[in-house]
């Protein structure tokens, strides 16, 4: 596999050779410190990294730890997505391809692929399932004005599953002259070790800025996972620190045993999807079942193969949140901190709200915690309006 028995390419022959080019070029570039430089320059000139690493001390009253937000909603696109897609985008263009293809859920990935291609004069197709156009409806218009064009789908469940699924039914035709932006740490080899590397600068930053802000390591890092690359871009710098816990939260959705959720650790088996070998949320003949969530972007029945081997070996823990569970943290941390935060990253503040008692009872004491804030709330607000009933 590549993580463990998990990882490896189950795609079909038509992707072989597309995908060996592109190992080629991102282990060229990795190792190119002429590229590194490039996405250095990109990642600092346009995106805005580094990002904050802000302690919210009203937050951290009220929840009784020492707690430091990883400020990825501050990014020029509002995620952590436009780090990825920054790194992709180049190497597009190292491989002389001039159209970019993207799956999208809550529109982030999108917006930021739609980003990077009006930046590098790139043509950008983005597929979105068709409920996501309407409950992510201002990302739709922000792809839009950036030029991009939004392909609705209506096959499946109509979200984040279809969408790859039509992307990869694209390239597979069009592999000779575009390239397959993935949106998160998943996918055939080399896509989750490539996005990894692309986000790690996320945990790179956050560890420092920890040592010169507290003058040590945190006792936990937290993060949402929908396909795992903003929880993976910031674990990857902590995996040796065996003193610091990391915590994954999922979309818990309606509740595990409601059936309606996207935790594939709580509900799911290892199985195969979307050409990597990974958890899976699937019924006893290996037929993928439909995944649910409040947030569009944790809403997918699969997960980055990094985090199965992470959640095997015992170094990450991965626990389910529930939709009302996010969106108490959702307006705790507009009223306590000014922040009004996208969805998925909402599953991150409540998680560790809820993992702070236990931790406090080990450790005798507050626990300094690192929470991933990977995006920004406007594209929720409507939904968040409607769930508490203010937005009249
Ligand atoms: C603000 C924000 N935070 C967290 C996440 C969770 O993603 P990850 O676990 O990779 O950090 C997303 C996902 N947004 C993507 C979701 C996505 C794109 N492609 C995927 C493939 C599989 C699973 C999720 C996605 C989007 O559609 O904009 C997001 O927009």
């Amino acid at each position: 596999g590549h993580f463990g028995r998990y990882g490896g390419r189950f795609v079909p022959e038509a992707l072989v050779a597309a995908l060996n080019q592109l190992d080629a070029a991102y282990r060229h570039a990795m190792a190119d410190e002429a590229f590194q430089a490039e996405f250095g320059a990109l990642l600092r000139d346009y995106a805005g990294v580094p990002s904050l690493l802000y302690r919210a001390t009203r937050l951290s009253e009220s929840v009784g730890a020492n707690i430091l937000l990883k400020r990825e909603d501050l990014n020029h696109t509002g995620a952590h997505k436009v780090r990825n897609v920054l790194g992709q985008a180049l190497l597009t263009k190292r491989m002389g391809k001039r159209r970019v293809i993207a799956e999208t859920g809550a529109g982030q990935h999108g917006v930021a692929s739609a980003t990077a291609a009006a930046l590098m004069d790139l043509e950008c197709v983005v597929y979105m399932g068709e409920v996501d156009t309407e409950r992510q409806a201002l990302n739709v218009a922000r792809m839009k004005m950036l030029g991009a064009t939004v392909v609705p789908v209506t096959s499946g469940s109509r979200t984040l599953k279809d969408a790859l699924n039509e992307a990869l039914r694209d390239w597979v035709s069009t592999v000779d002259h575009t390239h397959y932006c993935i949106g998160t740490a998943a996918g055939p080899h080399p896509f989750p070790a490539m996005v990894r590397d692309f986000a790690r600068g996320i945990g790179v930053e956050a560890r420092r800025q920890c040592l010169d802000l507290t003058g040590g390591l945190p006792d936990a890092v937290g993060a949402c996972v929908g396909g795992g690359s903003n929880a993976i871009g910031i674990f990857h710098a902590f995996v040796g620190d065996e003193g610091v816990r990391l915590y994954g939260f999922e979309a818990g959705g309606e509740g595990i045993s409601s059936g309606r959720h996207a935790a594939r650790f709580s509900g799911g088996t290892p199985g195969v999807l979307h050409g990597t070998r990974t958890y899976v949320l699937q019924d006893d003949d290996g037929q993928t079942l439909e995944s649910h969530s409040i947030s569009a972007g944790l809403d997918y029945p699969g997960v980055g193969p990094e985090h199965a081997w992470l959640h095997d070996n015992g170094r990450a823990s991965y626990l389910p949140v529930t939709d009302d569970e996010a969106m108490g943290a959702f307006q705790l941390l507009c009223r306590t901190e000014g922040i009004i935060p996208a969805l998925e990253s909402a599953h991150a503040v409540a998680g560790i709200i809820k993992v702070v008692p236990a931790l406090r009872e080990e450790l005798g004491r507050e626990p300094t915690i690192i929470i991933n804030l990977s995006g920004r709330g406007d594209k929720d607000v409507e939904t968040a309006g409607a769930y508490f009933g203010i937005l009249k």
